[in-house]
């Protein structure tokens, strides 16, 4: 039926658009909603955050994405009833936030959904000869579209790993497009599950923006706070800060082969899991620790590899300016920690007027808007920044 590309074509059209972002990271915590107003696009692009709320998942949920996320071994039918099952979730929630900010589905113009990570496989993980980079976002953008009327676009990692990427970090568009500052090197630090940042020179040169994951943030934090705690997280780095750094155990965490390769690199938890932790403490013969030791080691592992891939990547004597963001910002003895490694005050990118907790699935937004409205971007030969249009487009009937 063509009068959905119609509407999409007159979409690509207006100075301005209504979209919404959306988010379901590693941490499973729950579904990040933004809602946005976008005008213009590329290194133009303006952004208005009108709403933004993260919707929690029930424990049931968590369990069930559990069963089959960042596993070798899983029910292949559990995976396949949650593909349309997540999508049917998140279009609920999004009519559930509509209703909450009282604004009718026809005036939302885009959906822009990540979907929910269930394998992450770069060729330097696998080692499989033969086989791409590869990764799984599932939660079917057409489910949602048709459950809340609205164009969907979703699955951006493929687009970006046919054209040679690892499918990761994607930030990096948004943060060059919305954060760029004349005069200004700013690093932009997210810590969600997994850390990544991105490096945005203050001369605006796209070629020499740079982005990479640098390893754990909160994933083993959390799976070892719910392990010995019962708790999601650890709330304001409280466990951490009652516990003694395990120096021995901290080394034999630093020696996974993923810190040896060069950047850009990519990572998840199929990598940085319980087992890994259990081998490292194996390796390191600390069979016993305390769990407050352990908590706090975990939080230095992440500080430690997050500062030392910051230093590494840029030239030395560089001045720059952090700002971070994600649910590891929320916590002091994380980022007191780094500030101390770097040997400066690390920022919040709240400062630069997008919320730390919103700025994933804005980035969703920036890359939909791109597009259906956006040219072409060159960010250089380099790899891990290909200049290409990224989503499947879903329509609603
Ligand atoms: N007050 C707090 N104190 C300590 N940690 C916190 C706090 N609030 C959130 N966090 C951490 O942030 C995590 C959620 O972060 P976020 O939502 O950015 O991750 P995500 O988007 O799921 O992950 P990713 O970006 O890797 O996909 C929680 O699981 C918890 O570890
Ligand atoms: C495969 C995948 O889902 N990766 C996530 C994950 O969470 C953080 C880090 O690892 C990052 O590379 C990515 O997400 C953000 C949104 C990104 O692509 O920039």
């Amino acid at each position: 039926m063509k009068e959905h590309v119609e509407k999409l074509y007159a979409t690509s059209r207006k100075p301005s658009r209504r979209i919404i972002g959306l988010m379901s990271g590693t941490s499973l915590d729950g579904l990040d909603v933004a809602l946005c107003r976008a005008e213009g696009s590329g290194p133009e692009t303006h952004l208005k955050v009108e709403h933004f709320k993260t919707v929690p998942y029930e424990e049931d949920f968590r369990s069930a994405v559990r069963e089959i996320f960042a596993k070798r071994q899983i029910d292949f039918q559990q995976l396949v009833l949650l593909n349309p099952f997540i999508g049917l979730e998140h279009g609920r929630m999004i009519l559930e936030c509509l209703a909450e900010w009282r604004i009718d589905a026809s005036e939302v113009d885009l959906i822009a959904s990540h979907g929910q990570t269930v394998f992450h496989a770069p060729q330097k993980q696998h080692g499989i000869a033969g086989f791409p980079n590869a990764t799984l976002q599932i939660g079917d953008g057409d489910h949602i579209a048709v459950k809340t009327g609205i164009i969907t676009l979703s699955d951006f990692r493929q687009k970006h790993i046919a054209a040679g990427g690892e499918g990761a970090p994607l930030a990096v568009y948004g943060d060059y497009f919305l954060f760029s500052q004349k005069e200004e090197n700013r690093i932009l630090l997210n810590m969600g599950g997994i850390a990544n940042f991105t490096f945005l020179p203050g001369n605006l040169d796209a070629s020499l923006v740079f982005t990479t994951d640098t390893g754990p943030g909160n994933t083993l934090i959390d799976a070892f706070t719910r392990l010995h705690f019962g708790k999601a997280f650890d709330e304001n780095g409280s466990i951490a800060a009652s516990g003694t750094i395990d120096e021995a155990l901290l080394k034999a965490l630093k020696e996974s082969s993923f810190f040896e390769q060069p950047f850009p690199k990519t990572t998840g938890p199929e990598v940085f899991s319980v087992d890994y932790v259990k081998n490292a403490l194996q390796l390191s013969g600390r069979n016993v620790i305390e769990p407050n030791d352990l908590i706090a080691t975990l939080t230095r592992f992440s500080a430690e590899t997050i500062s030392e891939a910051i230093r590494n990547a840029m030239p030395s004597g560089e001045v720059f300016e952090v700002y971070a963001s994600g649910g590891g910002a929320h916590n002091p003895v994380l980022m007191g920690a780094i500030g101390r490694l770097l040997s400066q005050n690390i920022r919040l990118i709240d400062e630069l007027g997008v919320a730390g907790d919103a700025k994933e699935a804005v980035l969703f937004a920036v890359l939909a808007n791109e597009a259906v409205s956006g040219e072409a971007v060159y960010f250089g030969e380099k790899q891990g920044v290909p200049g290409v249009s990224m989503g499947k487009v879903s329509f609603p009937g």
